[in-house]
């Protein structure tokens, strides 16, 4: 659910030419940020080689950012930099900020990566950290969140969870001793739809009222693409009593969430799709501030905060390395690090994010919306849902959904369309046995794109 209200753009009667693809091209205000990305060439992703990027001039087309988002081409700058700091001052890097470099110590990269994270996810720096990977993330975070007992032990979550969020939940559940077939409410549409609708998910909290610890959804669903309300769900089972977290893999850099305001208990998510930190990249999280609160009021070495698995990571800089076992945590996000992160992991993270930094999440959905809207126009257009042989599943209001469109193609269909999109060098995922996902990314894909896929794809389902 957008944090400000989208309506639906509409198109002229004259959208699936080419010029009128090329207008919306040459008045997108985010036009330059193409030029920032490595977009695999046509030649490249054809072959089974290694190549140098930009051997062939012809780019692919590019709709898998919902996957993995394509390389930044500040990512090779700042792994060099990073890699030249380590060659030249070894271990000094650790507390040495180096003029020239885009960098800061390793020991505040976390810190930089967490400030430029937090503005796309609406938190404040201290209420984000970026930190380990996503399902790791989330164990972590159970493990100080999910406090069940014996009557209140379920969590809710969706039907179709990304199975490491079904494992990582199930084992959590099973790890405190309970049942996973009692304890895991997994919440569904209705019978023939794809769409939860908000109504069913605030009645499940309120049926789970009393025996529901937590509730863990999707920000954006993997496979259906729907955008869950996500301030209504979590202001309603704040009522009920119940801890809320989100997993945010396909909503980070896509949305623009408000995690601070939605007054969310905590959140995870991993940064490699439409953050474009690359394959496994490091991950994101968030706590709430209420939740990193550090408390001295029983003396300097008393501090009270909430319980957590912790590491030396988590421990406040300012004693972090006097190595005398008294652990005072950061407060915030920051203080549910463990380990001494990978410099490099992080500096691939800060590349992505210097790009985000020159623009803003809702200057990136204003676009988003109107690409898939016109992704969605296209699609549709000239047909009627008893002639077309697909049907998109995600919802159509744009503010239940970010940029991704799911399109779920009738029986025998998947093959042909799959191999017409390879050979038109448009790369985007499918789910067998029927699904196809589009992502157009508002940083680097162009409205020109989503005609000539939207072509390729009905000529495909006409062969
Ligand atoms: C919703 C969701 N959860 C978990 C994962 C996997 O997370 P990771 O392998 O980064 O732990 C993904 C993507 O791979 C995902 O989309
Ligand atoms: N990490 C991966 C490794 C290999 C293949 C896919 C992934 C994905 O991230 C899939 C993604 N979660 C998705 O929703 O498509």
């Amino acid at each position: 659910m957008a944090s400000s209200l989208q309506t639906k753009p509409t198109f002229p009667e004259n959208a699936a030419t080419k010029e009128y693809a090329a207008s919306l091209d040459a008045a997108d205000p985010l036009r330059a940020f193409r030029d920032k990305f490595i977009i695999p060439s046509k030649a490249n992703i054809a072959s089974k080689k290694l190549a140098k990027p930009g051997l062939s001039p012809e780019p692919c087309i590019y709709f898998c950012g919902n996957s993995l988002g394509i390389q930044p081409k500040a990512t090779v700058k700042y792994i060099e930099a990073q890699l030249d700091t380590w060659s030249s001052i070894g271990v000094a890097g650790h507390f040495t900020d180096l003029e020239d470099s885009p960098l800061r110590q390793w020991q505040l990269l976390s810190e930089q990566a967490a400030a430029s994270m937090s503005k796309l996810v609406g938190a404040a720096p201290e209420e984000v950290a970026a930190m380990g990977t996503l399902t790791a993330n989330l164990h972590i975070l159970l493990a100080s969140f999910y406090k069940p007992t014996a009557t209140r032990h379920k969590i809710l979550m969706d039907w179709k969870a990304f199975p490491s969020d079904h494992y990582a939940i199930e084992s959590h559940i099973a790890w405190h001793g309970f049942d996973p077939k009692q304890s895991m409410v997994l919440i569904g549409p209705d019978e023939g739809d794809y769409e939860i609708s908000t109504q069913k998910i605030l009645s499940y909290i309120d049926q789970h009222a009393e025996d529901a610890a937590l509730i863990l959804l999707p920000g954006i669903q993997y496979y259906t693409g729907q955008w869950f309300d996500m301030p209504k769900i979590t202001e309603h089972a704040h009522s009920r009593n119940l801890v809320v977290g989100w997993d945010l893999a396909h909503a980070y850099a896509n949305v623009d969430v408000k995690l601070h305001d939605w007054n969310v208990d905590f959140a995870a998510w991993c940064t490699y799709k439409y953050g474009n930190a690359g394959p496994g990249a490091i991950g994101g999280i968030f706590v709430h501030e209420r939740h990193g609160v550090v408390d001295y009021s029983e003396g300097e070495d008393a501090p009270k905060f909430r319980h957590r698995l912790t590491g030396w990571y988590a421990g406040d800089r300012s004693v972090r390395f006097k190595m005398d076992n008294k652990f005072k945590p950061i407060p915030g996000a920051g203080g549910f690090q463990l380990s001494n992160p990978s410099a490099i992991d992080l500096t691939a993270l800060c590349a992505a994010l210097s790009v985000f930094d020159e623009t803003s999440i809702a200057e990136i959905r204003k676009k988003s919306v109107l690409i898939t809207a016109y992704l969605e126009h296209l699609l549709l257009k000239d047909t009627s849902d008893e002639t077309r042989p697909f049907q998109i599943i995600t919802p159509s209001n744009p503010n239940f959904r970010g940029a991704q469109l799911s399109l779920l193609l009738k029986p025998g269909y998947l093959g042909k369309v799959s191999q017409r999109l390879q050979d038109a060098a448009i790369v985007c995922d499918k789910r067998e046995p029927d699904v196809v996902r589009v992502a157009p990314a508002p940083l680097y894909n162009t409205f020109t794109e989503v005609l000539n896929f939207v072509e390729e794809f009905k000529a495909a389902l006409a062969s």
